[in-house]
């Protein structure tokens, strides 16, 4: 096959990342990100990688994912890496909700269209992003695969005793209600690095992943086998996120309706939109957090400690989960910048074998790099994700050997 090109569009709710890899060496060809989709300020950011040219930056208002990717399309073009070329093999997309069944990278059909579309009720943020993504980049090339590549998918290996909650059977299973767990693109390529940093195979290492981007999620990997994943039937469980809450108890919503007179809407973006950082400082970029702590602010300070308290409460779950413990991996854009949250994440758990060298920790790099003491029992490690050379390498193991 002479197409060794593939296309990766990763739609969140108001974003579209992407970026064109050339398969035969995983090289970037482009790279590039629509931001504030459906706002009067949307901004474009278009990388020509291929021809070394400058980053292109327009301001426009983008309405919405279709005409983003067009708008992408049209950017591609301009450098002869358009949808029409005869050299791109596939499109591989990031579909945040799998439910149950996709355990793999998938080409996508009526069938499986229909199944992403049933899932949006839980996905409300993404699916729906995720799906004209694809109706969209399979209009503008009719011809070439389109292939699903789920952020559930990781994560069907978790036992029942970790993918259930204790609610009854009966009515959790005629709603399909249970933890499906996402990022799991990211969480499975970061296990893997984080394994060959430490000279071992996937097989041979338990590894905590903790991947604190906007959204955040930890899981617990045995032996390259996702066993525990903190987030649940939807994003926002698990831990404090840049707008979500991540877990409270549940009777907080019964609350707010009975006695706060809150809808069921309001609630639901009160929780995903309107809380974590953002709810409890009105700030959710870890580096304006950390800017405002150093002038003393004492607000986002506690969201900090808030922060930091639950990502610590996963990590010591997760030990137990695990029971031995090689190596803990931090990824996403607060993972790999945020030195600060890092050191604050195992403070104190010197016990559990758990610390991190001052000097190593605040170096700035773009590997992935150990920032544990020489002599501890447990390596702490930053390990850059990539979901977008995964998702392609997926794309393409799977477009080579069915065309
Ligand atoms: N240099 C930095 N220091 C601290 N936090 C950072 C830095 N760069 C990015 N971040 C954090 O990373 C977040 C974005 O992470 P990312 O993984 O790109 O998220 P997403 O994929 O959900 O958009 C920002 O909201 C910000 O909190
Ligand atoms: C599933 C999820 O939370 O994704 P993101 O971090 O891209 O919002
Ligand atoms: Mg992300």
């Amino acid at each position: 096959m002479s197409a060794t090109r593939v296309l990766v569009l990763n739609s969140g709710s108001s974003s579209l990342k992407y970026q064109l890899l050339d398969m035969r060496d995983s090289s970037r060809l482009a790279s590039g990100l629509v931001e504030r989709i459906g706002e009067r300020s949307s901004r474009l950011k278009h990388s020509p990688l291929a021809t070394g040219g400058e980053t292109r930056e327009q301001s426009a208002p983008i309405a919405d994912h279709d005409a983003a990717l067009k708008a992408v399309a049209e950017e591609l073009a301009k450098d002869g890496l358009g949808l029409d070329s005869p050299e791109l093999a596939a499109v591989g997309h990031r579909v945040v909700h799998g439910g149950k069944h996709f355990t793999r990278p998938t080409v996508i059909d009526d069938a499986v269209l229909a199944e992403i579309e049933r899932l949006i009720p839980v996905a409300p943020l993404h699916n729906p992003a995720n799906l004209t993504g694809i109706r969209t980049a399979t209009a503008l090339r009719p011809d070439l695969p389109q292939v699903a590549v789920f952020d559930t998918a990781f994560h069907t290996t978790m036992p029942e005793s970790a993918a259930r909650y204790a609610i009854d059977v009966e009515t959790a299973d005629a709603h399909r209600v249970r933890r499906y767990g996402f990022h799991g693109t990211s969480h499975a390529f970061v296990s893997r690095a984080t394994a060959k940093l430490l000279g071992k195979a996937p097989e041979e290492v338990n590894v905590i992943v903790l991947h604190l981007g906007n959204g955040a999620s930890a899981s617990a990997v045995e032996k390259g086998r996702c066993v525990d994943t903190s987030m649940g039937l939807t994003p926002l469980e698990g831990l404090v996120m840049g707008t979500r809450s991540g877990d409270a108890d549940p009777a907080v919503i019964f609350h707010l309706a009975r006695v706060g007179g809150m809808s069921i809407d309001e609630i639901d973006a009160l929780l995903n939109k309107k809380s974590g950082l953002i709810g409890l400082c009105g700030d959710n970029d870890m580096r304006e957090i950390q800017r405002r702590i150093d002038e003393g602010d004492e607000q986002a300070k506690l969201a900090f400690d808030i922060y930091i308290h639950r990502l610590k409460k996963y990590i010591g779950a997760y030990y137990a989960v695990l029971g031995r413990v090689d190596a803990i991996a931090f990824t996403a854009g607060v993972g790999e910048n945020a030195a600060a949250v890092r050191a604050a994440a195992v403070s104190g758990l010197d016990a559990l074998g758990l610390a991190v060298d001052d000097g190593l920790n605040a170096v700035r790099g773009d590997g992935p790099r150990l920032i544990s003491p020489s002599d501890a029992r447990v390596a702490v490690a930053v390990v850059p994700t990539d979901e977008e050379l995964e998702i392609a390498t997926q794309t393409y193991a799977l477009v080579k050997t069915t065309n």
